[in-house]
């Protein structure tokens, strides 16, 4: 039988966005740690911290090389840097998974040992499986035929270019957490048998950096919404359905806002704040 795939709409994103109340501390809105960018992709680090803060977020927490860091502050000075508690972690984005210091290696192993929820991306989704904590990977279709392979699961990219939403199912029930498999249609799925599509509202989309603005809008909301995730996992998947809804209909603000011309990842980024306040707003 088919799967069916339900088309996540604005509703449905709306449910999963939330304004502070008048008891919220920064600490109860949810932190984000963030491990991303490296001293080849220091960008990548720039663009999800800029998108989570951008996504209305208790504290964003980075650890990662100097020079990266300083970027990061230089851009987001809200950002603290270094270790210390946190309710989700962003990983891997902007990193080369054969290039890993066992700096780096360590700082990954740690947040993994957590146990908070946690998005892997580009660098850090070969350690998919290594830990129990509740996951989201957000491969590429690239991604998605190397991690595959690597576990021994045979696939070409023509093969999943040709059936994705077939490949991000097969691959959730056997990675055993949650998939979101990127592209102009992205398929968001998970091993309990929940099925989400978004389909972007603009191709401008595809260009450098928007999947590391999508994770950290991701990373964001896992954050925010850590209380309800600690009683029930398969949450992530809805908030990964939302965070790229979210992405897309910023994306379509940034460039709605240029005539419909083009976009570059932070304008997406920086486009959010309106995109979550007209879903509060309606
Ligand atoms: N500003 C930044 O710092 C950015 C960092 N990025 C990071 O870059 C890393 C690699 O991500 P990708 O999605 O590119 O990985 P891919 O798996 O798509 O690409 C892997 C390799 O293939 C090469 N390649 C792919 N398509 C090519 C083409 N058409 N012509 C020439 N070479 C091609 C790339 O140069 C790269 O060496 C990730 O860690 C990602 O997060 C990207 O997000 C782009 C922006
Ligand atoms: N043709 C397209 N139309 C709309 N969105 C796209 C298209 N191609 C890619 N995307 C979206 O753009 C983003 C690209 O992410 P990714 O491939 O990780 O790039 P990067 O590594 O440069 O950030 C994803 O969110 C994906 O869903």
């Amino acid at each position: 039988m088919a799967t069916e795939w339900r088309t996540w709409n604005v509703d449905d994103a709306r449910a999963h966005v939330r304004a502070p109340l008048a008891d919220d501390d920064k600490y109860s809105r949810g932190v984000l740690g963030v491990v991303t960018g490296s001293v080849e992709f220091p960008g990548a680090a720039v663009l999800g911290v800029s998108a989570a803060h951008r996504t209305g977020i208790g504290l964003v927490r980075y650890i990662g090389p100097r020079n990266v860091r300083r970027e990061v502050l230089a851009r987001r000075p809200e950002t603290v840097a270094g270790r210390g508690r946190v309710q989700a972690w962003l990983l891997g984005s902007g990193i080369d998974p054969t290039r890993r210091s066992f700096l780096l290696l360590g700082d990954l192993q740690h947040a993994l040992a957590d146990g908070v929820p946690v998005v892997l991306d580009a660098g850090a989704l070969d350690l998919v499986g290594t830990h129990t904590a509740p996951t989201v990977i957000t491969p590429h279709l690239r991604e998605l035929v190397r991690l595959l392979n690597a576990r021994e699961i045979p696939s070409t990219i023509e093969e999943v270019r040709a059936d994705p939403g077939e490949w991000a199912r097969r691959a959730a029930g056997e990675l055993g957490v949650a998939v979101l498999l990127k592209g102009a249609t992205t398929y968001v799925c998970d091993p309990s048998g929940n099925h989400r599509v978004v389909t972007a509202p603009t191709h401008w989309l595809a260009t450098a950096g928007t999947g590391d603005v999508l994770g950290g809008i991701l990373g964001a909301l896992a954050a925010t919404h850590h209380g309800e995730l600690a009683g029930d996992a398969e949450a992530l998947t809805d908030l990964a359905a939302t965070a790229a809804w979210v992405q897309g209909e910023a994306a379509l603000r940034a460039s709605t806002a240029n005539g419909g011309g083009p976009v570059a990842a932070l304008d997406i980024a920086e486009a959010v704040p309106g995109v979550v306040g007209a879903l509060l707003a309606g």
